[in-house]
């Protein structure tokens, strides 16, 4: 952990009333790199997500996006990150080009056309879709049209909340792809996740969260890459056996 991380989480306890859910929580995500941040159901991962992106306050410790606080200054803080939710709410009226040139503009950071249609290749949408409305489109579809918008914003920090639960494997090995790309942009991404093989494709750290704070981490040595096995040994007995 270093303080210039885009991603930095120190001691940080969260609860709703009397349910603590992250209780002095550290977790820490460098420029250019992926890591999968995992942990049962009720874990609290998608509330690490919303602290990060200010809609919800840590009763105490730290929190930093590229250095802002997302708590005191979320416009700053929302500028520099892109978050995929599972489900990505996209205008269903409007075309995949619409609909970024939309996004682009709400967030102050409007394209020009062909940048958009090149995002837009870049990301896996086949060209006849473009200019289709997003209606008929698979979740597959909409994930790539949601990756062009964080691609063509460039934020140095990506949250993405289980981006792969309902897509098939060839989808699934897709957007992996995608994600690869833009950690070598140098964007720090945090992936929320069930899946286990995407996890040990293409994360570099693995983060397994228990009783609100980060329990075991795993870190990707070289060419090696992680067990599945082994990672899927730890949820059921939540020992220490996971290697990279
Ligand atoms: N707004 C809220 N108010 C009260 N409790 C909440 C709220 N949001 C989440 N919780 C509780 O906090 C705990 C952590 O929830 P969270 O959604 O962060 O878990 P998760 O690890 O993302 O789980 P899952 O894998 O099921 O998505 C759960 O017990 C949940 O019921």
């Amino acid at each position: 952990m270093t303080k210039t991380d885009p991603i930095l989480i120190d001691a940080l306890t969260l609860a709703y009333g009397e349910h603590v859910v992250l209780n002095r929580l550290s977790l820490a995500v460098p420029a250019g790199s992926i890591t999968a941040l995992l942990g049962g159901n009720g874990a609290g991962k998608s509330t690490t997500l919303s602290a990060l992106l200010g809609f919800t306050r840590a009763q105490s410790g730290t929190i930093r996006v590229c250095g802002i606080d997302p708590a005191t200054n979320l416009d700053e803080t929302r500028r520099r990150v892109a978050y995929l939710p599972e489900n990505v709410a996209l205008y269903e009226h409007l075309s995949a080009v619409e609909n970024a040139d939309y996004l682009l503009a709400l967030s102050g950071q409007r394209q020009t056309p062909d940048a958009i249609t090149e995002a837009l290749s870049a990301a896996g949408l086949q060209e006849r879709a473009w200019n289709q409305r997003l209606g008929g489109f698979s979740k597959g579809m909409r994930q790539k049209v949601a990756i062009a918008v964080a691609l063509l914003r460039e934020v140095p920090v990506l949250l993405l909340d289980e981006p792969t639960s309902g897509l098939d494997p060839r989808a699934t090995a897709d957007f992996n792809a995608l994600l690869v790309a833009v950690r070598a942009r140098g964007t720090a991404v945090l992936m929320v996740t069930h899946d286990l093989l995407s996890a040990a494709d293409i994360a570099d750290r693995i983060a397994f969260l228990e009783a609100g704070r980060v329990a075991h981490e795993v870190i990707a040595s070289g060419p090696e890459r992680f067990d599945v096995r082994a990672l899927h040994a730890r949820f059921q007995t939540g020992g220490e056996q996971v290697a990279a």
